[in-house]
């Protein structure tokens, strides 16, 4: 094909200019068509086949003619602006689709004169196979998106956060106030309080409603792994199976809300570096020196005691009066025991509705609970009743349906009589951490969360009692 002589070969000057004529005179005779434009994208030179193709019988009629009154979907105007070759395109043309190559032409000092391009071959279907790959591949990735997104919006809404006495309306009116505007939002409250559903809430009520909401527990991420987490990892940046890179949560919540769960437990290092997006918007992803900058409103929550944490030197202060513009204290559930029978009557049709079949508290159930103190809050109160459903067939649960439930160590024990009375504290408690690590499948923040304990508490009990399964 290249009719190259080779005595020509070894002429080391000659050699360029050879395989380039060579080049242009192999594809414009195996090509359906070849035209070629100047500067003003103005047709200079058209061959015959292609000329006829759009109804130009003699190609001197093309000549001067811009490109786009000869071959309407021509793109070659683009490969004149951007100086950049399109190296395969599909192209419609009356009668078919070709398949083209178009190329910028430049002068031997590099300015660009002109563009080229050739239509490669009209036998699309011979493509068949890779474009209805290419195809299902595009239909893949946007439901692959769609459930992405689907992920990313509000679970919750106000009208998910049960409760009607005084706290809580005063609690609504404040986290609505705190949504329309775009100031960090910081959300305290015990354990089970309803931090999360709040700040669901407060995303869908906010202009960022349509835009992601994503989250991320500092407490359930090693440290290790954390800073990746946030802020994405270059490619390069680790070895082994994330070397591709990874994009962080502040990439996939642009436009959108970061809720950041437990931000008490976040290491320091990271707590400098989240300032510094809350300050200046900017950050670096691990590995990288390119600065991003980041369109996230933040809402960070604990049930951590953050003053105490930065008496101790494990939060930083100006990281807390940063986060702590917009702050809104959820209360425990024993400051509004007004709400305890909504909420139960909520959970249990809920729980019926899960196949547990229809429950109601007698009065005497509603006044035990009542009594009760609860540290691990509306969460504890679900659990309590999803127990006692499970345990009881009565359709009316009363007191003593419930008790055991709460005060587990008020109930005879027989077998252990003899024990102290420091023994059976110690022989309840544990049990009662079993049972915590049973539920939450070995998972120490899990289980800590369901005790209303402190993760480095549950820790020091663990090993004090060596709990098999501690993991
Ligand atoms: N006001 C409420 N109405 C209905 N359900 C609630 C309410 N508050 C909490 N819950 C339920 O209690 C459980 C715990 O709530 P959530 O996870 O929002 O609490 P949290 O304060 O974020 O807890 P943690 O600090 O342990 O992460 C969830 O199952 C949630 O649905």
């Amino acid at each position: 094909m290249f009719d190259l002589h080779p005595n020509q070969l070894t002429d080391g000057h000659n050699e360029r200019q050879l395989a380039l004529q060579s080049l242009f005179r192999t594809l414009e005779d195996h090509s359906e068509g070849t035209v070629i434009v100047d500067e003003q994208c103005k047709i200079v030179w058209i061959n015959a086949r292609y000329a006829d193709r759009f109804g130009f019988k003699d190609p001197a009629n093309a000549i001067g003619k811009a490109v786009e009154e000869v071959i309407p979907n021509s793109q070659l105007r683009d490969v004149l602006k951007t100086g950049q070759p399109i190296l395969l395109d599909l192209m419609d043309t009356p009668d078919r689709t070709l398949v083209v190559t178009r190329l910028p032409l430049k002068d031997p000092q590099g300015k660009l004169i002109g563009a080229i391009g050739f239509a490669l071959f009209d036998e699309i279907q011979s493509l068949a196979p890779l474009v209805a790959k290419f195809s299902s591949l595009q239909k893949e990735l946007a439901v692959a998106h769609e459930s992405l997104a689907q992920a990313r919006r509000a679970k919750y809404s106000f009208g998910h956060f049960i409760g009607e006495c005084d706290a809580v309306l005063e609690l609504k009116r404040q986290a609505l106030r705190a949504a329309q505007r775009d100031a960090p939002i910081l959300l305290l409250g015990e354990t089970g309080t309803g931090k999360e559903i709040l700040a669901h809430a407060i995303h869908a009520a906010s202009p960022r409603a349509h835009k992601p909401l994503v989250t991320l527990n500092m407490a359930a991420i090693p440290e290790t792994l954390l800073e990746a987490e946030l802020f994405g990892a270059s490619a390069g940046a680790y070895t082994g199976a994330d070397k591709k890179g990874r994009i962080g949560k502040f990439q996939l919540a642009h436009g959108g809300t970061l809720f950041l769960d437990e931000i008490g437990d976040m290491p320091p290092a990271l707590q400098v570096k989240l300032l510094r997006v809350l300050q200046d918007k900017e950050f670096e992803a691990l590995g990288s020196n390119q600065v991003q900058r980041s369109d996230v409103r933040i809402i960070a929550a604990t049930s951590a005691p953050l003053t105490k944490l930065i008496a101790e030197g494990q939060f930083r202060a100006d990281l807390f009066y940063r986060l702590n513009v917009l702050t809104i204290e959820l209360p425990p559930l024993r400051a509004r025991l007004p709400d305890l029978t909504l909420l139960a009557e909520s959970m249990m049709n809920k729980l019926a509705a899960s196949g547990l079949g229809q429950h109601h508290l007698a009065p005497c159930a509603i006044a035990l609970l009542s009594q009760y103190h609860w540290p691990g809050n509306v969460r504890e109160l679900h659990n309590i009743l999803e127990r006692a459903l499970m345990l009881s067939d009565k359709a009316l649960l009363e007191a003593d349906d419930i008790a055991p439930l709460l005060y587990p160590s008020a109930q005879p024990n027989h077998s252990s009589s003899t024990q102290s009375h420091a023994e059976s504290m110690q022989a309840f408690e544990q049990q009662l951490i079993n049972e915590a690590l049973k539920n939450g499948k070995g998972h120490i923040p899990t289980a800590a969360k369901q005790l209303g304990l402190a993760r480095a508490t549950l820790y020091k009990k663990i090993a004090n009692f060596k709990l098999e399964g501690a993991g």
